[in-house]
């Protein structure tokens, strides 16, 4: 096929199947009723590569909701086999007859379009920014960085709610799957970061956005961000696990006595988190007034009434987690600012250069509106928290061990999650905390574990034991 922009007509309920079985479907749990497939543009791959098309798939729900995701197709005539596991459906193209439509973030002669895209929107020479118009789609570029034009696509192989992409050693392209008109978070916050010479996060290099479907007030939809691809970067999850391995390996020995020990990594985070959201505030002015506290509590306890009946083991905890969300109602207001919204030691990527925080995007359930709205520091923190309780109990659940059992494991991976959450909040916060900041963040605390609980039972149901392991403490002793 030589055609760059073919018109084909998509087969919708291979499209649903595709995109319903993938990781980053973010509508698990919902029933679906149907699915409508929009192009939004097309990719030039040049001259050796495939026809590439950008197509949008709107979800709809039994419930009346509509969700849309960003599923790019590399087409091919004949059979591509090495593409069989990324296979989307058959398309019907005009000139070709039925075609077979690849999902096009697996296919490396598919994504070198992306990067092409990319390299083009200079306005001059090396190392300035500029936007180019290709196929529908608009590519943005900061100048600073002058991309590799020679590197090769390989997709990143994790699970994750998004799909990246990386270019070689020098960049990384993030698609965003699930998609809504308006300012994408994690460009807008890599944007004011990287702008601000933030060390913490990866700088921004650039983005590729579309005009919304069916929208002529110029609505936008932002598909996907490039960045400086982290060379040395360690996974902070891994690191965790590592850690707690070690200590698990030496029976006698205490977290602070064996070689592993992560404390001083917990400690720079705490820093590093504290840089990030003092560079936030400076950067993204909230210009939101505090959160009065009656509305922050009955959020929260909102959540735990709309998750309960989707993780009914949660009952018997309700109770005690609505008094832990009470008591923010009685504090004086809620400083708020922009925050990163689902943070995790899974976002944590340490370098050669220290500790670097990915995926501002937020928690991937909420609605763009809500993941935009200025919120307390304290959910970060919180996050990370629990992420330090996350490490040692999946390590539990590999020894086949309940994390909360009574076994002598099980109070060594207490052991390293209480010292390494100590090292962090005490770094972060630099002195001890309030009694009123420690009523928020026990609450964001006990939020963020009645989230898991519900992103544990729709996505990998054999963890729910570890978020739930944890609600049975909150607000349990006094
Ligand atoms: N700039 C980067 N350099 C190297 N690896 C990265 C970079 N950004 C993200 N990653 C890796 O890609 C993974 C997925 O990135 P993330 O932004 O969390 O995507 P998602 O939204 O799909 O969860 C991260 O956990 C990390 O391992
Ligand atoms: O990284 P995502 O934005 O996709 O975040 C979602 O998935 C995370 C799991 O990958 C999930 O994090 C939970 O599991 C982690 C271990 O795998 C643990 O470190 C976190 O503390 C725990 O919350 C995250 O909640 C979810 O939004």
């Amino acid at each position: 096929m030589t055609d760059q922009t073919p018109d084909p007509t998509p087969d919708q309920a291979a499209v649903l199947d595709y995109v319903t079985g993938a990781r980053w479907f973010g509508g698990k749990g919902r029933e679906t009723r149907g699915a409508t497939v929009r192009r939004l543009g097309a990719v030039d791959t040049g001259p050796d590569g495939p026809p590439v098309v950008v197509e949008v798939v709107e979800v709809t729900y039994a419930d009346g909701g509509t969700e849309h995701y960003q599923v790019p197709l590399a087409l091919y005539t004949d059979a591509e086999t090495r593409l069989d596991h990324a296979f989307v459906g058959w398309w019907e193209d005009p000139e070709h007859g039925w075609v077979h439509g690849y999902d096009a973030v697996h296919d490396r002669a598919a994504m070198a379009g992306w990067l092409r895209g990319f390299v083009a929107a200079r306005e001059g020479g090396p190392g300035t920014g500029g936007s180019g118009e290709v196929g529908g789609l608009r590519f943005e570029r900061l100048p600073g960085h002058e991309l590799d034009p020679e590197t090769t696509a390989s997709v990143f192989s994790g699970e994750q709610s998004n799909s990246s992409v990386f270019f070689g050693e020098d960049a990384i392209l993030k698609l965003f799957r699930k998609v809504t008109p308006g300012p994408n978070p994690d460009i807008e916050i890599h944007r004011a970061l990287t702008a601000a010479g933030s060390e913490h996060v990866a700088a921004l290099y650039g983005w590729v956005e579309a005009q919304a479907p069916g929208s002529d007030d110029g609505d936008v939809l932002q598909l996907g961000m490039l960045q400086q691809f982290l060379r040395t970067a360690s996974d902070g999850f891994e690191l965790a696990l590592a850690s707690v391995r070690n200590l698990f390996a030496e029976a006698d020995l205490h977290a602070h006595e064996v070689g592993g020990d992560f404390a001083a990594e917990s400690e720079r985070l705490g820093l590093a988190l504290r840089e990030i959201h003092t560079a936030l505030a400076a950067a993204l002015p909230a210009g939101a007034a505090p959160l009065p506290p009656a509305e922050l509590a009955a959020t929260m306890t909102r959540r735990l009434e709309q998750v309960v009946p989707a993780v009914p083991q949660l009952a018997e905890h309700e109770e005690r987690l609505r008094r832990v969300f009470d008591a923010v109602a009685g504090l004086d207001e809620v400083p708020v600012q922009r925050v990163h919204g689902d943070l995790h030691l899974g976002q944590t990527l340490r370098t050669a250069l220290g500790w670097k925080v990915v995926d501002f995007e937020g928690e991937p359930a909420k609605s763009l509106a809500e993941r935009i709205l200025p919120d307390s520091p304290w959910r970060d923190v919180a996050g990370m928290l629990r992420s330090f309780a996350y490490a040692p109990a999946s390590v539990l659940r590999s020894h086949g061990e309940d994390p909360q059992g009574a076994t002598q494991l099980a109070f060594r991976a207490a052991e390293w999650t209480h010292r390494n959450q100590n090292h962090f909040l005490h770094a972060y916060a630099g002195g001890e905390l309030s009694a009123a900041d420690r009523t928020l963040l026990d609450a964001y605390t006990a939020d963020k574990a009645v989230y898991e609980c519900l992103y544990e039972t729709r996505n990998r149901p054999s963890w729910v034991t570890i978020p739930l392991a944890a609600v049975a403490e909150i607000g349990a002793t006094p």
